[in-house]
């Protein structure tokens, strides 16, 4: 029987969680647009695959239901109409393509059957892809101007960090609004999953609003009714303030804490810096250890009271009812934890309390969390990592055991 699909932490059991397996959109990436399109390096795209296959197979040998962002996306398609509408509106952007190509384009995208059609959303396409315009449709300038390996659909290699474009907060998910262009699409495809897929029939919305950007891995679930977002680069003051409106309003949590994190690359979202490890202990880029901190934002009487800020530490163990929350620190000296940072040593993906998917090269961090008696299982990452995500952020789970 399928799990009851509800997360209210970030370490309960986990159960049920989605990926999506990297593929052609990893081969769109070029040393001219691989900065728009947020990677650091090209990626081998086979060797990313077979990373990202141990990452999955890992976790079903833990028990784990893995379900595949594509494959979800195409049987969306096959049983949807509306999904397959919505979703190729969401793909066509008459602004840029002028209206005739925009016509052509969507005829073309309505004839394909549901795979095809999943890959081209994902994976994007090229002016030399097109098939040949219709002698019946107009010219298209656009068409004749542009360069055939430009996209007329922009492919998104970032679907891989399935954290980032929807998150679950108890019973519910949320759709977010994601702050970069080169991401934006991403929720698109899963608002189509979770409206149309019979799998989902039923799931209500968290943070329905959406108005302004919030993007999952700025979100983290402390412990049942007690949600820590990051704001910076990513999420916006408004976007934790609506967020923070809108779970009081649908009663999912009753403490939200705020948390100012520097708007550049490397801490672009919280657990690039703080993931949870266990009930009552996080691993934290020791950098900023001392230097977090956190606005309280808590529901009282009907409505969302402020507070702070104060150390994100004591926030963090007050709004929890715990003494203290544990850290440990990532690497072994400066250096190392800026290293160790940089390359997703702080993103780890709880399985089970104290159990923790991590990247084998963050070889000083891994060693501390065992040392602090958390169990590390190690996965290669040295191609999956190019996009600068770990296995928290290469993960949405949607199931996890209560606390
Ligand atoms: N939660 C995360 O930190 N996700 C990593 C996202 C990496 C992606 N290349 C991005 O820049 O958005």
């Amino acid at each position: 029987m399928d799990a009851q699909l509800c997360v209210d932490s970030e370490v309960g059991a986990l159960a049920t969680v989605m990926l999506h397996r990297p593929g052609a959109e990893l081969e769109r990436l070029t040393p001219r647009n691989s900065d728009q399109l947020l990677f650091d390096a090209l990626p081998w795209v086979a060797r990313a695959q077979e990373e990202h296959d141990a990452f999955a197979e890992l976790l079903r040998g833990r028990g784990v239901e893995v379900l595949l962002l594509a494959d979800l996306l195409a049987e969306t398609l096959e049983v949807s109409g509306a999904a397959r509408i919505q979703g190729i509106s969401s793909a066509v952007d008459p602004r840029r393509l002028g209206h005739a190509l925009a016509q052509d384009l969507a005829t073309h995208l309505r004839t394909l059957a549901a795979p095809e059609l999943t890959r081209i959303l994902v994976a994007g396409m090229t002016f030399d892809e097109l098939p040949e315009a219709g002698v019946a449709g107009p010219p298209s300038l656009v068409r004749l101007m542009h360069h055939g390996a430009d996209f007329v659909i922009d492919p998104l290699p970032n679907l891989l960090f399935t954290r980032d474009s929807s998150f679950w907060i108890g019973e519910r998910v949320a759709i977010p609004t994601l702050a970069l262009p080169a991401r934006r699409r991403e929720a698109a495809l899963t608002d189509l999953i979770y409206a149309f897929h019979p799998r989902f029939l039923g799931v209500r919305r968290a943070y329905e609003s959406h108005t302004a950007p919030v993007e999952g891995g700025d979100v983290l679930l402390l412990a049942p009714g007690v949600i820590a977002v990051g704001v910076g680069e990513r999420t916006s003051p408004a976007g934790a303030e609506a967020l923070a409106r809108s779970v009081f309003e649908d009663g999912l949590a009753h403490t939200v804490l705020a948390v100012p994190i520097a708007q550049q690359r490397a801490s672009m979202h919280l657990d690039t810096v703080c993931t949870m490890v266990d009930t009552d202990a996080v691993v934290m880029y020791p950098a900023i250890r001392n230097m977090l901190e956190a606005f309280t934002i808590r529901r009282e009487d009907g409505d969302a009271r402020i507070g702070g800020p104060r150390p994100f530490l004591e926030a963090a163990a007050d709004a929890m009812g715990i003494d203290k929350l544990r850290v440990i620190d990532t690497g072994l000296d400066s250096v190392v934890a800026e290293r160790e940072q940089w390359d997703d040593g702080n993103n780890t993906l709880a399985v089970a309390p104290g159990v923790v998917v991590a990247y084998e090269r963050n070889v000083e961090t891994n060693a501390r969390l065992e040392a602090a008696g958390i169990e590390v299982l190690r996965i290669a990452g040295s191609e999956l990592g190019s996009g600068r995500g770990g296995p928290r952020c290469m993960s949405c789970p949607l199931a996890r055991a209560a606390l």
